[in-house]
């Protein structure tokens, strides 16, 4: 009976790969078809014929990505029916239905159904696949009356199975096994903010991303124009994210650190703690306002101006009423400049006027040209200038924190102390917490060129011209594509996201990257607890609509700017307008390591939502205690050991400071290129790492070295050996010559 079941499945599985193929053929059937009618002439433009092309590419990627378990579970419903879910939905020429998509409504059943509430499902089987091949089946059997013995397939478990698999050093998807907690806040709605609490390993990231492809599934047109945006704290925690939408067949979806928000700014993390506490702070919003409105001078005296031998005379006065007039525009800073400039030119083209007629006895003078010497007149440029200077982002922020005169003048709100703390050479880089200063300064500033317009403007417009390149496209293409047999149904929208030509050939999503001012469908967060009150301020703009889903965990607060509860950090910008999920079961760190962790915590007077292991793990925390000196060498004498329980998975030796660079040192001595010197090492087996870089990831074994120092780094938080010890999926060791934290090491 057994293998009878294997044999059906196998054939079953065999037809779907097969239709997989088909469909693949067909898209390269289509685009081999659009590049012939291109190159025989029926197809004009070979603008068009591109667009198409990279269309059918696209599509073609797309299959490609969800050839890895393109199917993995059956549900068994009370009225004999059966339905297969997988990546995709699948279904043959005369629309029989083969494999639904998971994101589908109805293969929620495949997440949900319990044996208390089955959802009139009486069997969810998993199908697990080797290449193309099934190797195993295993069911949940939710009707008692199915269990007769013969039709049930036990294993290990596909959840199990999944949680003990190596770690590659990137994230998988988890598509197959995710639980009903996870999947109710997948598939929740997409309108208003969602915050998910979790403690560490709950699956929050995961959560995170599943969540992303499900809304671009359900939501494929509002979003397929708006975009989704994806944030996370670093640029190795989103490497370490990056495969996982394309494996599920999204590739739609904007990823970004939380330091490259400002399209064109690469930054650093900001060393200080102090100061970033300080950039993140809402005084800042005051702070920067004042920057610009600096940059706004009446003069204190009457200044005259030459222009063409004439003396001209600007007046505080006049100065004042077109700085005001240009103000009650309501205009960004550069652009109400626009208005000032012009008041100003005006008025001074009017003196010139008159005195030129009166030294011409009374003959008139062409304004124009007069007009023209006014504008041309390096004296009134000059003071122009020095009335209401033309400012970008960048200038801005830099001369605040570089020019004491500037900071003194404009930070009369902050201490000494603190103003100290902002100053820095002009040429020093950008830092993460200087990110949502640009993205400030950059709103109020405006444009700097106001006579390109609007950049958002221009997106529009552009963006009409190619719906309509498409449309005449089609038309003209019809005829020709019906000629080669071409029978894809396309419309104009999808096609003008290709119009662009090869090189420039972006999704709406991508194009988003480049520009500050895009207005995105929804927002998506991870380990959110990080981001300061700026942060949230940069994001919200970018999200007028406030659609978020929120992830992350208050215990694990690191970042000196970062939330200690999710009410204050997010009150200011939605209100009581947000929802709170909680997940409850930790999938990464086996139950010994993860007591020990929480109990660590509590010792510490942290407050964690300690979740629940859902494994026991085959090792206690171990703890090596050495002599004076004695971390690195017991390190280097353990590691064969460790590596030999990673068992051809990762080992990651998390470290502050200058510890971590003596141990990566000392190992690399020993396993040379083995040895990762950061989160971005993927490649490597052996990473060394400090415990922010750490944050987000995971590995087979974790050695921490001097626990104690980081509890109390002056730059870290009880959070910082919280995220460590609960890194591993199967082993922790401490190795340390100072004390070792309260509660590790009490019995359980
Ligand atoms: N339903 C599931 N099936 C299989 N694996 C899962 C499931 N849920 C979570 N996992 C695995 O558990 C691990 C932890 O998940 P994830 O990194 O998303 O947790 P997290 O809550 O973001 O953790 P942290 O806050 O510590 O960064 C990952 O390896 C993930 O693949």
């Amino acid at each position: 009976m057994l293998d009878a079941d294997l044999s059906h499945e196998r054939e079953y599985v065999r037809g779907l790969y097969a239709r997989l193929d088909e469909l693949r053929e067909e898209k390269r059937g289509q685009l081999d078809a659009v590049r012939k009618a291109g190159a025989i002439g029926s197809m004009q433009n070979v603008s068009e014929r591109d667009a198409f092309a990279a269309m059918y590419e696209d599509r073609l990627a797309q299959l490609d990505a969800v050839e890895n378990r393109l199917v993995f579970g059956r549900l068994d419903f009370d009225g004999g029916e059966q339905q297969y879910i997988g990546r995709i939905g699948l279904s043959t020429d005369d629309l029989r239905r083969l494999m639904v998509d998971w994101r589908a409504p109805e293969a929620s059943h495949f997440y949900q159904a319990t044996a208390f509430d089955r959802q009139g499902v009486r069997r969810r089987r998993h199908l697990i696949l080797q290449g193309r091949e099934v190797k195993a089946i295993e069911d949940d059997v939710l009707d008692a009356e199915m269990l007769d013995g013969s039709t049930s397939h036990q294993g290990e478990g596909a959840l199990l199975a999944a949680l003990n698999s190596k770690r590659t050093g990137r994230m998988a998807d988890i598509v197959s096994t995710i639980q009903a907690e996870q999947d109710r806040i997948i598939r929740a709605p997409m309108p208003g903010a969602l915050v998910v609490q979790g403690g560490p390993g709950t699956g929050k990231t995961a959560v995170a991303l599943h969540r992303a492809a499900y809304l671009l599934y359900s939501h494929r047109e509002r979003l397929k124009s708006a975009g989704v945006l994806l944030v996370g704290p670093s640029s190795s925690f989103m490497k370490y994210i990056e495969r996982v939408l394309p494996s599920l067949g999204e590739t739609g979806v904007v990823m970004s650190s939380v330091g490259r928000l400002m399209p064109g700014i690469t930054a650093v993390p900001e060393a200080d703690a102090r100061v970033a506490a300080l950039k993140g702070s809402k005084r800042m919003v005051d702070l920067v306002a004042a920057a610009v409105a600096n940059r706004q001078r009446v003069p204190a005296g009457d200044r005259i101006l030459e222009v063409e031998g004439y003396k001209l005379l600007l007046t505080p006065r006049q100065v004042r009423r077109a700085r005001d007039k240009a103000r009650a525009t309501g205009k960004p800073y550069n652009e109400a400049r626009n208005t000032f400039v012009k008041i100003l030119l005006r008025e001074l083209t009017e003196q010139l006027q008159s005195k030129v007629e009166a030294s011409n006895a009374g003959n008139t003078a062409d304004r124009s040209y007069l007009a023209e010497d006014v504008r041309q007149s390096r004296d009134v440029r000059v003071a122009v200038n020095l009335c209401w200077m033309p400012m970008t982002p960048e200038q801005l922020v830099s001369e605040l924190f570089s020019r004491r005169s500037i900071l003194d003048a404009v930070g009369s709100a902050l201490t000494e102390e603190e103003r100290d703390l902002l100053r820095r050479p002009a040429d020093s880089p950008w830092t993460e917490a200087d990110v949502p200063l640009l993205d400030e300064a950059a709103e109020l500033l405006g444009e700097l060129d106001a006579t390109t317009g609007h950049e958002a403007a221009r997106r529009e417009a552009e963006r009409r011209r190619d719906l309509e390149n498409a449309q005449q496209a089609l038309k003209n293409v019809d005829a020709a594509l019906r000629e080669v047999g071409l029978n894809g149904v396309i419309d104009a929208e999808d096609l003008a996201d290709y119009q662009q030509g090869p090189e420039a050939r972006m999704t709406a999503a991508e194009r988003a990257v480049g520009d500050r001012t895009w207005a995105y469908g929804h927002i998506i967060v991870d380990e959110a607890q990080e981001l300061s009150y700026m942060q949230w301020r940069l994001l919200v703009r970018r999200c007028p609509l406030k659609s978020f889903t929120i992830v992350g965990d208050i215990a694990q607060t690191s970042s000196a700017a970062g939330a200690s509860s999710w009410s204050r950090a997010l009150t200011p910008f939605f209100g009581d307008r947000w929802t709170l999920e909680e997940l409850t079961v930790n999938y990464r760190t086996p139950a010994q390591i993860a007591e020990a962790a929480a109990r660590m915590a509590a010792a510490a007077g942290l407050v964690v939502s300690a979740p629940k292991a859902v494994r026991e793990g085959r090792w206690e925390p171990i703890v090596d205690r050495v002599g004076p000196g004695g971390v690195v060498e017991r390190l280097l004498a353990v590691l064969p050991e460790e590596i030999e329980a990673a068992d051809g998975g990762l080992v990651a030796v998390i470290a502050e400071g200058s510890l971590a660079g003596t141990a990566r040192e000392a190992l690399r001595g020993a396993y040379g290129a083995r040895v990762g010197s950061g989160a971005g090492s993927f490649e490597q087996d052996i990473v060394v790492i400090d415990p922010r870089e750490a944050k987000g990831l995971e590995f087979d074994v974790v050695v921490v070295l001097e626990p104690a120092a980081l509890l109390d780094h002056e730059h870290g938080k009880v959070g910082d050996l919280y995220v460590a010890m609960t890194r591993p999926t199967q082993r922790l060791r401490l190795i340390a010559e100072g004390p070792i934290p309260a509660g590790i090491e009490q019995g359980r």
